[in-house]
């Protein structure tokens, strides 16, 4: 299992962001700013389709991790955070559960 995790990818974003390094990938695609960094996902969510699709597994790997640090770059623009979005899903497994319950609970 990695050490690494995307709650350390979003740090990482976070602080390249305010760096402002012309030489930073993250830097340049905060300056250019959300419909570019939108772009950029849409980009990398259709390559790792692709890779899918082929039965590629190396790019899968490689087009998901575009994928991730394109999407996470993308929720930092639009000032939502990774917790924001594990929080989201935290609550769904909820309502899964109490949607599990109800119906194991119903007769017949
Ligand atoms: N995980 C990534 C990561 N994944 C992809 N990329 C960059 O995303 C870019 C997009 O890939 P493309 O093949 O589409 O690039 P391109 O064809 O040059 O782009 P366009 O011409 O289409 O605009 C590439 O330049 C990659 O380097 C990333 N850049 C940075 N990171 C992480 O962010 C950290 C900080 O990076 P910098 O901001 O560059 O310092 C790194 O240490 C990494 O941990």
């Amino acid at each position: 299992m990695a050490s690494f995790s995307l709650s350390d990818l979003e740090a990482t974003i976070r602080e390249r962001a305010r760096s402002g390094d012309a030489e930073s990938w993250t830097a340049r695609l905060f300056a250019k700013g959300m419909d570019k960094a939108a772009q950029k996902l849409g980009e990398e969510a259709v390559e790792t389709v692709i890779a899918a699709v082929k039965g590629d597994t190396k790019g899968v790997i490689s087009e998901s991790a575009d994928l991730l640090y394109h999407w996470l770059v993308v929720l930092a623009i639009a000032g939502v955070s990774l917790d924001d979005v594990l929080a989201e899903l935290e609550r769904r497994t909820g309502q899964s559960g109490v949607a599990e319950k109800a119906s194991r609970s119903q007769p017949g």
